[in-house]
């Protein structure tokens, strides 16, 4: 077979992709919506987690079960992680460390799975920064994809010398970023973070550590990203990292459509009560799988969604798991009072499915990526109060974007009132003086909501990804 002919069937062969996210549902489920676009071309895909988060995804559609494989990995067991915790909703923040000392305990697995499977690909997230030489050793090409945004990522440090020793250094655009931007944590924000993502965590390392050796060590950046939001950002990252930066999209999740709702007794009864609800009334007030406000916090989101007279649909996360000693509780006779007008619901709530729905005006959201893409997707405008990880910068990036309105807050202490959260929710979901929030998110409904777009990026990846199969191939060959 002459050498143009090998490669035209090189080409044409599938690729092999393992898929090995952080033990986050804000992670797993972006990963498992880029496994479901690559599987649509054909190509061959291996998510791997633990057996109970496997478990507790959404089900993929029949026809691309043929496509996609999920290898269960049992977790280790390490002191000081509570029974059954596989995720961190499973879990209280600060026993997050300890999750984190498992998942590196999974490297074993996950090395005998690649030895035997030979994948073209591994792409990993921040927390697998110890698979680059593994992968490298058994031949595999290695990609970080990051379901945080470029903005968020040109913030590490690209020389690994950082200079940032205190919070306040967090509190600035970095040196390295060469043109005007507030892409930033606040500092309230960056004290809530500062041990375990900078100063270095229970399980022996730093957010921070993880996130330069990825970037530094991997053949290839894809990031859940697109050029139409942020490419100066994209830009960026090539010239520090020196390597290919692929944006894969934002991923949005195909909108749930009729039939969906038939066997979901939970939620037919919220459609039940959205649906006495007027169209475009309903502020939708939901902070992620891991965010839980400590108590005062939750005093005044919950007087302030009181004091704005708007009604709502409150997902809230009492208890971060059964080992969850921290109790809160919402204020006396705040359910009694808003009853009919507002419902709070404390189990994992169908997210999607309620952004759906066309009662929903506004989104009180946590700045989780995942979450913003799914709102912007539907035109829901973005309140914004963060809680922890990169929310801060996440906010900061959407303000400086004008793309959310954030609660006003004591930049010390992080603390906010009653009032601050009744005057915003009025301003970005019925001030008609100002439109100007609403009017944004229809805008970028172009850009989260183009399903075009999104397969344009995704041809892209596979592209890139064949590409440097090639070169692989062509290397091992040489050999
Ligand atoms: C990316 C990163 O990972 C984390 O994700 P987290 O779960 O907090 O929030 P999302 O990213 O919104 O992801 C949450 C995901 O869980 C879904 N969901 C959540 C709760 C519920 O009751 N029902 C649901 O369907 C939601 O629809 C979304 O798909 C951190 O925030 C981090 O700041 C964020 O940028």
């Amino acid at each position: 077979m002459d050498s143009q002919a090998l490669r035209s069937k090189q080409d044409d062969a599938k690729l092999h992709i393992v898929l090995f996210p952080w033990l986050a549902f804000g992670h797993m489920i972006p990963y498992l919506e880029l496994a479901k676009l690559v599987a649509q071309r054909g190509h061959h895909v291996s998510f791997v987690s633990t057996p109970r988060n496997i478990d507790r995804l959404p089900k993929l559609p029949p026809n691309l079960t043929p496509f996609i494989s999920f290898v269960k990995i049992p977790l280790p067991h390490v002191p000081n992680l509570p029974e059954n915790a596989e995720a961190t909703t499973d879990l209280p923040e600060n026993k997050v460390p300890f999750l984190k000392q498992a998942y590196n305990l999974l490297e074993e697995g996950i090395t005998g799975f690649l030895d035997a499977a030979a994948p073209d690909w591994v792409l990993h997230d921040f927390t697998a920064y110890w698979l680059v030489p593994i992968a490298t050793k058994l031949g595999i090409a290695c990609g970080f994809l990051s379901i945080f945004t470029a903005s968020a990522l040109c913030f590490f440090n690209p020389s690994g010398q950082d200079h940032r020793t205190e919070p306040e250094d967090f509190t600035v655009a970095p040196k390295w970023v060469p043109f005007p931007s507030r892409v930033a944590f606040r500092y309230f924000e960056v004290v809530k973070i500062f041990n375990n993502a900078i100063a270095g965590d229970a399980s022996g390392t730093s957010d921070m550590h993880r996130f330069e050796a990825c970037l530094r060590g991997c053949d290839l950046l894809a990031v859940r990203s697109c050029t139409e939001l942020e490419p100066e950002w994209l830009r960026l990252l090539e010239q520090l990292y020196q390597k290919p930066v692929v944006p894969v999209g934002q991923l949005p999740p195909i909108l749930p459509h009729g039939g969906d709702d038939d066997e979901d007794e939970t939620w037919l009864e919220i459609k039940g009560w959205l649906d006495k609800q007027a169209g475009g009334s309903v502020v939708y007030v939901a902070f992620g799988s891991e965010a839980k406000p400590n108590q005062t916090e939750l005093t005044e989101i919950a007087l302030g969604l009181e004091q704005s007279e708007l009604p709502f649909f409150w997902a809230l996360k009492l208890k971060r798991g059964p080992c969850d000693i921290e109790v809160i509780q919402l204020p006396e006779g705040f359910e009694e009072r808003t009853k009919g007008r507002g419902v709070v619901c404390t189990s994992w709530a169908p997210q999607l499915k309620i952004l759906s729905h066309p009662s929903i005006c506004g989104f009180l959201s946590h700045s989780g990526w995942t979450s913003v893409v799914e709102a912007l997707q539907l035109e829901r405008p973005l309140i914004l109060l963060t809680f922890l990880a990169d929310q801060g910068l996440n906010a900061s990036f959407l303000r400086e974007k004008k793309m959310g309105c954030l609660i006003p807050r004591n930049e010390e202490d992080g603390s906010f009132t009653r009032e601050a959260v009744a005057r915003s929710l009025r301003l970005v979901v019925v001030e008609e003086g100002d439109k100007f929030y609403r009017d944004k998110a229809k805008e970028m409904r172009a850009v989260f909501g183009d399903r075009d777009r999104q397969n344009q990026y995704v041809d892209t990846l596979v592209s890139c990804l064949k590409e440097h199969r090639r070169h692989v191939h062509k290397a091992a060959r040489a050999n």
